[in-house]
């Protein structure tokens, strides 16, 4: 949002602070690798939302996402989370649609979390807003 967009894989993780109309949203990035998911737990004490950012360019990997995803919503800690999913680089031609990715991760079947999927392109930020959004509605009704 406003800022230049780093490209480097994230390692362990950073956190950043977004105020949108009074609220206030402590926001941490997680690096995604193999390696570094079995310290995700580590994150979700107090969680109140996850944000799953798919890339939607990448077919093979889709179904890695959705094994992670569901073993992530199992967690005790994120019993009360919602859940966001935003389906990255729509920039890319013949990058999966957000009807694709629903699909393909169920998340119709998904029952006992809040979620919302959102289509975005990170490069030039576009639906980020949309997706805070979503989390603020869902803040609302609580
Ligand atoms: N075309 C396009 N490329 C993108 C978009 N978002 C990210 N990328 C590219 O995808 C690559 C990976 O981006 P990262 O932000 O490092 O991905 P990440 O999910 O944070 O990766 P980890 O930190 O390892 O979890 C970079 O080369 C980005 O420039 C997008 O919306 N469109
Ligand atoms: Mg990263």
């Amino acid at each position: 949002m406003n800022e230049v967009v780093h490209t480097s894989p994230t390692i362990g993780s950073n956190v950043e602070e977004i105020v949108v109309n009074n609220t206030r949203f402590l926001m941490w990035d997680i690096g995604g690798q193999e390696s570094l998911r079995s310290s995700w737990n580590t994150y979700y004490t107090n969680t109140e939302f996850v944000i799953v950012v798919v890339d939607s360019t990448d077919r093979e990997r889709i179904s890695v996402t959705k094994e992670e995803l569901y073993k992530m919503l199992a967690h005790e800690d994120l019993k009360k989370a919602g859940l966001l999913i935003f389906a990255n680089k729509q920039d890319v031609k013949e990058c999966m649609t957000v009807a694709e990715i629903s699909q393909f991760l169920k998340l119709t079947s998904i029952k006992d979390h809040q979620w919302h999927i959102q289509a975005c392109c990170a490069l030039t930020g576009e639906g980020l807003c949309q997706g805070l959004e979503w989390m603020m509605s869902r803040l609302k009704i609580r």
